[in-house]
């Protein structure tokens, strides 16, 4: 069980410190210059009171310390916000997404999502669905990071508000919300967001956030033993805010400065908003100055379990810095919030259990009038009782009845006994029919048992039973309860049953027809979409070789003029560029369309892949049980298929075969293989390594120098570009 202190936890984590600090106390002192003999009263020792100090620690320890409570607490119904603050460069972001390059290097949403999933396979008595979402604040504008189709030119969909309702907290409205139903799902979405990220250079961090991104894990629970008109939903808030930067140092400047100085204020409103959230004197809270205060509204003051980390440096250079966030932090220690389970009744819910309730009343109600007649409803079934219902059955199945009376659950089981022997002997029949060759070569025949009492046993014979089996069941004659079906009688010698894979040829034609029609199909339209694919990725390839040989040849032109020199009043671009710009848009226009609609077919291939896969899975399990049911095979006899055998029909198996090589590979630490999945699958579609943000200005550039390969270079296919066509075109 979670218990939550209602006041923020803060920790502390350090970044280059170079004195160890006590558990939870940062202790900072200013050595005075001797050199300066000038009188000087100001403070030069500072001790700061936190919830832990994370120093030298591993991204593991850093997690269980600060992520994990609140991990447990959001599968409990606690919304949860985990939030990184402090000056730029000081290691929020290594914290929060940690290294996409290295497994043990990976951050706090990684190993959330991980935990997520982990807990979700663990506790089985409730079904969860989860959600994500990653909001992004770039200079005052809410931006989706998940919305924007990926290589669209378009800029993401704007037009999202901060809004909040009674019963619902503070929620974006036009975020969108994506389903996952596994780890790598979750991680592939949380890598492409991390691509679409804004970052820029600046002298203290090659790689620096230039935005505050929300990473949001929305989880709703249900109960699968109690009533599920009761569920739980909360909200994870993984907050990873833009640095704060003394300009000076930094030296932003352009459009750098410009974000900084929006960061900074946002900042400021952030600082304004803890005050008066610690001051319990003040009544009204400036919440709605700024985007992010708004957002983060619940994660502040109100239903949240929230855990600070204020990312320091331990250099003297940076002192002012490291004092401004220790003291944020130190305030936000104090700010009270209320965390409390949100449960939620689903109306619709209670009145489909009110009708349940009523049925079941009226049910009973039956039972109670069937009551008075006890000993034909709990009594064993005479043989005359059991004949009738075979007689019912067997009308109902051919179609001269429509209904079969019931009036005990002694003759409802004894009504699906026949319909399962009913079911199994045709199945058997239509197998034996092929003339296939069971065992070692013995046919296989199927009698009904000639039993006028017990007509139902359909037997499975070898053939020097079947003198045996004409003979009349004296036993079950005499007797009114069915005795337990003789394993001789009943089961093969396990020697007996058909090799698999030969019963796995009949059961495709026979009972599983239907089902493995639909796998061709499946198969054969993933074929399809494969071969579209190839040729898309053709068609784009051969569209951004025509821009570069159009830039170059722009450029070309524009670099001889420049060495002409251009007169005074002549137009900076001559005739034969002004003729190429249109068609140079042109081109774009065509790459983008193209671009798209490999896209989509790549998304249709990878649906169509799941579909086969799914239809394999299907067919497989339907076989075994059949199989199973067929010829009785006792449990340890039973050879299951796995997807290795050869049986198994598909494609892609290159890719299974990969896969599982690399499982082998992390033996040591299997749950990394989702993470290096996701991370290989976005890597594809990019067709370039990338480190920190995955999506930096340098992956671009990598991009862009993979696609500007000589054109006698066939080179790998580029089947995608990140988000954000216009950075795209900049670097064009
Ligand atoms: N604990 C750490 N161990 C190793 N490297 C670290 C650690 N913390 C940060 N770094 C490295 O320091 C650099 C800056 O870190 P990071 O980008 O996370 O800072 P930030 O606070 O997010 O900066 P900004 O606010 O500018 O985005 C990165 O190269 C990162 O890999």
């Amino acid at each position: 069980e979670c218990r939550y202190d209602s006041h923020f936890g803060v920790l502390v984590c350090t970044l280059n410190f170079c004195v160890c600090p006590a558990p939870q106390t940062v202790n900072i002192h200013n050595r005075k210059d001797p050199r300066n003999l000038a009188l000087n009263n100001q403070p030069s020792s500072w001790s700061f009171q936190l919830d832990g100090v994370l120093h030298h620690v591993s991204q593991e320890e850093v997690y269980a310390r600060v992520g994990r409570r609140a991990v447990l607490g959001a599968l409990e119904g606690y919304n949860g916000t985990v939030m990184c603050f402090g000056q730029t460069g000081a290691g929020k972001t290594y914290t929060m997404t940690g290294s996409t390059e290295s497994y043990k290097q990976r951050g706090i949403i990684p190993r959330a999502l991980q935990e997520v999933f982990q807990q979700v396979e663990k506790r089985c008595e409730y079904t969860f669905s989860v959600h994500l979402s990653y909001l992004e604040i770039y200079n005052e504008t809410l931006v989706d990071l998940l919305s924007s189709p990926r290589g669209s030119s378009d800029p993401p969909a704007r037009g999202m508000v901060v809004m909040e309702e009674p019963g619902r907290g503070v929620f974006i409205r036009g975020l969108t919300l994506h389903p996952v139903h596994s780890e790598g799902e979750a991680l592939n979405l949380l890598f492409e967001g991390e691509m679409n990220r804004i970052i820029g250079a600046h002298a203290l961090n090659k790689n620096s956030s230039r935005s505050h991104c929300i990473f949001t894990v929305h989880i709703e629970s249900r109960s699968r033993t109690l009533s599920d008109a009761k569920y739980v939903t909360s909200k994870l808030n993984l907050v990873d805010l833009a640095g704060s930067e003394r300009l000076g140092k930094t030296g932003s400047a352009g459009q750098g400065l410009k974000e900084a100085m929006y960061i900074n204020k946002s900042l400021s409103f952030l600082e304004q908003a803890i005050l008066a959230l610690a001051d319990r004197r003040r009544d009204h809270v400036p919440f709605r100055q700024t985007k992010l205060t708004y957002a983060l509204k619940d994660a502040l003051g109100g239903n949240c379990n929230t855990v600070l980390v204020a990312n320091i440096y331990g250099e003297a250079a940076q002192i002012e810095e490291t004092l401004s966030t220790l003291r944020f932090g130190s305030r936000m220690k104090r700010v009270q919030t209320h965390p409390t389970v949100n449960e939620h009744i689903d109306p619709a819910q209670i009145k489909k259990l009110e009708k349940e309730v009523q049925m079941l009343k009226e049910e009973l109600s039956i039972y109670h009038g069937l009551a008075v007649r006890p000993s034909n409803v709990y009594e064993p079934l005479s043989d005359a009782q059991v004949a009738e219902i075979q007689s019912q059955v067997r009308r109902y199945l051919n179609g001269t009845s429509k209904e079969i009376s019931i009036i005990s659950i002694r003759q409802l089981q004894e009504v699906f006994a026949q319909f399962k022997l009913a079911t199994n002997s045709s199945v058997v029949l239509s197998f034996s029919r092929q003339g296939k060759k069971q065992g070692a070569g013995s046919p296989v025949t199927v009698m009904p048992v000639a039993s006028a009492s017990r007509p139902k046993q359909v037997r499975i014979q070898t053939p020097e039973r079947e003198q045996e089996a004409q003979e009349p069941d004296i036993q079950s004659q005499d007797t009114q309860e069915s005795p337990p079906p003789s394993k001789e009688l009943c089961c093969f010698p396990p020697s007996a049953p058909p090799p698999k894979a030969e019963a796995f040829e009949a059961f495709k034609v026979g009972q599983g027809g239907e089902l493995n029609h639909i796998l061709k199909e499946n198969k054969a339209v993933l074929l399809e979409r494969h071969a579209r694919l190839r040729q898309l990725t053709e068609e784009v390839n051969t569209a951004k070789r025509k821009i570069d040989r159009t830039t170059a040849a722009i450029e070309r032109y524009k670099d001889k003029r420049a060495r002409q020199g251009i007169a005074k009043g002549e137009p900076v671009l001559g005739e034969p560029e002004i003729s190429l710009v249109p068609h140079l848009r042109e081109l774009k226009a065509q790459y983008r369309q193209r671009y798209e609609a490999l896209r989509s077919t790549t998304a249709e291939v990878n649906y169509c892949q799941h579909l086969v896969d799914q239809c394999r899975v299907r067919l497989l399990n339907e076989f075994e049980s059949w199989y199973k049911e067929t010829f009785r095979v006792p449990e340890e006899v039973l050879n299951v298929p796995k997807p290795e055998d050869p049986v198994q029909p598909g494609i892609g198996e290159d890719q299974e075969l990969f896969e599982r090589l690399q499982c082998e590979r992390l033996g040591d630490s299997p749950r990394a293989i989702s993470f290096y999945n996701a991370r290989q699958r976005t890597q594809k579609r990019v067709g370039v390594s990338f480190s920190k943000h995955s999506s930096t200005l340098a992956s671009f550039q990598c991009l862009f120098r993979a696609i500007r390969r000589p054109e006698n270079d066939p080179g790998l296919p580029v089947y995608l570009l990140p988000g954000r066509y216009h950075t795209i075109q900049q670097n064009n």
